[in-house]
């Protein structure tokens, strides 16, 4: 792969720029496997980052994207949109329309979109909206705002994104509740994985989709959440097992509604960038049968993102 690049932006301070040169995984993910969770930065000098942006990444074009899945084994992307873009869609809808019908995407609207702009999105392949209510990533939207785009993307047959953190779940409860469509959580909602697995937090992350069947989790960003380690680096094949539990029982809990995704190019990360390769070998700790592996990474999101090819 290639070298990330910086345009005419400056970065933030001390941000980390993403892995190059990924080792190959051990672990060969099925055929037809799809990373529903990535995102593309600009070409900043093509794509400008949003004004109201909260950070400043080096480049992760849609170029360097799709040869990271061929690398990695996948065979499709949901690529959603990262936050230092805002509500200005150009560049995710630039990568869909270069995929040769290989990726889809999350998008992010404002209440003021028009119906033109998002049939215009769902002919590009966008097939749901982000909500993020991660404090140090967006600006605060009225509920009633996100309520009302819930109720028109509802009728596209789309779905909601959803990112917020664990302790924020009980507040957002309610209105996540309310939603009218299908809900996919990024990152499991962001557990505190120094708290027990059996603790109060996360049983109230379980009882929110063991309640609610419209409820979805992306078992993902284990470098994110992990405390302990270890790292995915220098061949690392026992990465993050803080993680583990923590996913796994989601995986085996609900089978039918886990997605899994890279998060390249790993937005925000302060300690170390991971090398994708070994995450991905981090799969099978999490979804340890073959049946389980194939729900995950293809029946799944083939399901939510490209339900005219699903079997
Ligand atoms: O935790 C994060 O910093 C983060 C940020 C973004 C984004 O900026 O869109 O997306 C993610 O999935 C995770």
């Amino acid at each position: 792969m290639s070298k990330p690049t910086t345009g005419p932006f400056e970065k933030t301070a001390g941000w980390l720029d993403w892995y190059t040169g990924p080792s190959k995984p051990k672990f060969q993910v099925p055929a037809g496997s799809v990373d529903a969770h990535c995102h593309v930065f600009g070409p900043g000098a093509e794509f400008p980052y949003a004004p109201e942006r909260k950070y400043t990444p080096c480049d992760a074009s849609k170029a360097q994207l799709f040869a990271l899945r061929d690398h990695l084994g996948f065979a499709r992307n949901v690529i959603v949109q990262a936050t230092c873009h805002g509500a200005d869609n150009r560049a995710l809808v630039d990568a869909l329309q270069s995929s040769n019908g290989k990726a889809r995407g999350v998008a992010t609207v404002k209440r003021s979109v028009t119906d033109d702009e998002l049939q215009a999105l769902h002919a590009a392949g966008v097939r749901g909206v982000r909500f993020n209510f991660v404090k140090r990533l967006v600006d605060f939207t009225p509920k009633d705002e996100l309520m009302e785009i819930a109720g028109r993307i509802a009728k596209l047959g789309w779905h909601v994104v959803i990112y917020f953190e664990a302790v924020d779940l009980p507040e957002l409860w309610d209105f996540f509740t309310a939603l009218p469509t299908t809900v996919v959580v990024d990152h499991m909602g962001r557990p505190d994985v120094t708290k027990p697995v059996d603790g109060p937090e996360f049983a109230l992350f379980e009882k929110f989709m063991r309640e609610h069947s419209n409820v979805w989790s992306k078992v993902s960003c284990p470098e994110r959440l992990s405390v302990a380690g270890p790292k995915a680096l220098d061949g690392e094949q026992n990465a993050y097992t803080d993680v583990v539990p923590f996913a796994r029982r989601i995986v085996e809990q609900f089978p039918d509604r886990v997605l899994w995704g890279t998060d390249w190019p790993h937005p925000n990360l302060k300690d170390h960038m991971p090398d994708d390769g070994l995450l991905v070998d981090f799969i099978p700790h999490i979804a340890p049968t073959a049946e389980l592996q194939q729900k995950l990474l293809v029946d799944n999101p083939m399901r939510l993102y490209w339900p005219e090819e699903a079997k």
